[in-house]
């Protein structure tokens, strides 16, 4: 057996999949073939999920059978609603509601009893956790402003609902369909941590709701989906010390902070989507405030021409201008990070579907460097 360390297993190969492929040194993302930029451009973020899971893109009848059947399992139970509004009163954070949401979900799973070996089951039961995932965000929102949720709307797309239930108002068509395209491209990327993390679960042939809520937890973190958060969190300091950018981004460098939005493990160019999320960015500044997006480029080209970060490969990622994107849809900043997880669901639970078909237990072993002979000291003589 090789004892080569990979830490943080940076370029261990530990699957096959037909899903995603990123190469990082172009910059491109393909899911299932398809380029993003064409995804994102021409699709919804149903068509995406169909093509993640039924492993084509639909026709127009079946997507919309798909889309209607999703929109039917929207409703969280009553119990899940009250959850939301306790954990809302207890000023819990976002991210931590929605994964106790999500475990929460499988108390009323009607195919419970199901064989956890029968995939087509785990599919709908991942279906479902997908179709509610937005009617339990938005709830904990609305009880957050001391408001009521609202009921999904089923004529409504996942991502217009969504709007829809989080304001009580439906978005207008440059709004839905700039969330859609945000969820597009959130919704796979090879074997991330929070999609490695559901797939380690779902090895151990755990049910899907451990292996999404599993996947949840491990996004949160600031070194992945919480960095969009934390984006929007540093533009805001920014524009509140009355700072130039620059002068800001200088200090930080200079005391060695890390820029979030900036970096990746696998990308050594600008992520395919930051680009895109970008051009999205500029159109929603050109029609309203055009603050954020300036200080954003203002950051990058200075921490890309001046700092010479991208020739150490480091460029920004995904996370680097979704922010700019949400706050000018109205979304709050502490919801950026759920909206990530809400897309990724369907990423998650086309891995672990994936893995499930040829599963092997997910198990590595960790180089030992403790002691090896310890002489035990019973309790009462140490
Ligand atoms: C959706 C997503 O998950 S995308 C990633 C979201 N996370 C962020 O944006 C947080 C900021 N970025 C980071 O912390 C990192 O780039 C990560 C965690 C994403 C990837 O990190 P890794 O692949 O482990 O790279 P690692 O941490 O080894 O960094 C390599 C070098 O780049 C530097 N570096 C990496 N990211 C940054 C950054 N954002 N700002 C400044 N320097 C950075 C590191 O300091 C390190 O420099 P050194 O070799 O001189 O010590
Ligand atoms: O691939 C990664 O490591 C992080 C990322 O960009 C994602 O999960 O979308």
């Amino acid at each position: 057996m090789a004892d080569d360390l990979k830490k943080g297993l940076e370029g261990v190969l530990v699957a096959e999949s037909d899903l995603s492929s990123i190469d990082g040194d172009e910059g491109r993302l393909i899911y299932r073939g398809y380029e993003i930029e064409d995804l994102a451009r021409g699709a919804s973020y149903e068509e995406v999920l169909y093509l993640l899971w039924h492993g084509r893109l639909p026709g127009e009848d079946e997507l919309a059978e798909f889309a209607d059947a999703m929109a039917t399992e929207r409703e969280v139970d009553d119990d899940v609603l009250a959850t939301m509004e306790r954990l809302a009163e207890a000023d819990e954070r976002p991210m931590a509601a929605l994964r106790t949401a999500v475990s929460m979900f499988s108390a009323y799973e009607p195919e419970d009893e199901a064989d956890p070996d029968d995939l087509e089951a785990t599919l709908r039961k991942g279906r479902r956790i997908t179709a509610k995932i937005p009617t339990a965000l938005a709830a904990f929102e609305r009880y957050r402003l001391g408001e009521e949720p609202v009921d999904p709307d089923p004529d409504l797309g996942l991502a217009a609902n969504f709007l829809y239930m989080l304001t009580g108002e439906q978005p207008d068509d440059v709004a839905a369909e700039t969330f859609d395209q945000a969820l597009i491209l959130h919704a796979d990327h090879g074997l991330n941590a929070s999609t490695f993390t559901s797939m380690v679960i779902g090895s151990t042939m755990a049910d899907i709701y451990s292996a999404v809520t599993g996947g949840v937890a491990a996004l949160s973190g600031p070194l992945h989906g919480g960095a969009n958060q934390d984006v929007m969190e540093v533009l805001m300091e920014i524009d509140e010390s009355g700072k130039d950018p620059l002068e800001w981004v200088e200090e930080a460098t200079d005391e060695g902070r890390r820029i979030p939005g900036f970096g990746h493990r696998v990308y050594n160019v600008k992520d395919p989507r930051a680009k895109i999320l970008q051009e999205r960015s500029k159109e929603l500044a050109d029609n309203g405030d055009d603050k954020w997006y300036e200080i954003t480029t203002t950051i990058e080209d200075y921490l890309t021409e001046e700092k010479g970060l991208v020739e150490k490969g480091i460029a920004p990622n995904v996370d680097f201008y979704s922010g700019s994107v949400y706050y000018q849809l109205g979304i709050p900043i502490d919801m950026y990070t759920p909206i990530f997880a809400m897309s990724r669901a369907g990423g998650w639970i086309a891995h672990v579907l994936e893995y499930q078909e040829d599963n092997r237990l997910i198990r590595p072993r960790a180089r030992y460097t403790g002691s090896e002979d310890e002489e035990f000291v019973p309790l009462g003589e140490r």
